[in-house]
């Protein structure tokens, strides 16, 4: 009669042979929280060191890949910064749902790169290849029952409020070419009221939530720790548990 560590063993065996199915990451928060800098922190940290097989790959898709395309009318109301790109109605629920569920499916997805400047996802786009982990950033990636429903793990970087608009006055004067006037109106009538309504109720869903986002490297590093076990079949899962209930069963 095998033991039960050996029945855990050859569990392991079997698995290690399959590919792991991609680990998807949802990662939430306000506009200018820092989540594209978590992300990046992230991958670098699980990129760097291999662990127990080859090197993992690791992917980032931006929420904002999947903004509808403005019409001719829209794009003119978005030049003059009335356009309200923080409310869920702004992105093609349906095309996101449908990309992530082939990328779940480990299939390779075209998506396109968001030209924020010119208010287009047309400029050009990226493919996406089969990953270990997918990190899926954006302002709303919570949002949506059927997407967190696939998510394998759930962040939300919180931010202090003044943090993120004094960063966004910088982002969008600089690199984005505003003025300052109508990057504060942008962010009054619609960044903070859409933050407040859609955004922040999604915290509650997050496992794990960041205060002040991409400096926190202790949650960081806890993160990166937690995928990294998962990803090597370190953690007692509920597989393991399903062959001691099993054995235990057996036994009599
Ligand atoms: N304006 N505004 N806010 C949104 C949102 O807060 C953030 C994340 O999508 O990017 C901003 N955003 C999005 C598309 C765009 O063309 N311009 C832009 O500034």
């Amino acid at each position: 009669m095998a033991s039960v560590t050996d029945l855990i063993q050859m569990r392991r065996d079997m698995i290690k042979d399959t590919p792991p199915k991609p680990f998807l990451i949802g990662v939430a928060g306000g506009s200018a929280s820092g989540k594209s800098t978590v992300c990046a922190k992230i991958m670098e940290q699980l990129g760097q060191e291999g662990v127990e097989t080859n090197k993992r790959r690791v992917v980032i898709v931006s929420q904002e890949s999947f903004y509808k395309e403005l019409s001719k009318d829209e794009a003119e109301v978005a030049r003059k910064g009335n356009f309200n790109f923080d409310h869920p109605d702004a992105f093609d629920s349906d095309k996101t749902l449908e990309t992530l569920q082939k990328i779940k499916a480990a299939e390779i997805v075209e998506i396109p790169v968001y030209d924020s400047v010119n208010a287009t996802g047309k400029s050009r786009s990226i493919s996406i290849y089969p990953a270990d982990v997918i990190m899926f950033e954006g302002i709303l990636t919570l949002y949506s029952k059927e997407i967190r429903d696939m998510l394998d793990m759930k962040l939300f970087v919180d931010s202090d409020s003044d943090t993120r608009l004094s960063r966004r006055v910088i982002r969008d004067t600089q690199e984005r070419g505003r003025d300052l006037e109508q990057v504060l109106a942008t962010y009054t009538n619609f960044v903070k009221p859409a933050f407040e309504e859609f955004c922040l109720p999604t915290k509650k869903y997050a496992d794990v939530i960041i205060p002040r986002g991409s400096e926190n490297t202790v949650a960081i590093g806890l993160i990166v720790q937690h995928i990294k076990d998962i990803l090597s079949g370190n953690t007692t899962s509920e597989i393991d548990g399903a062959i001691i209930d099993s054995s235990t069963r057996q036994r009599h």
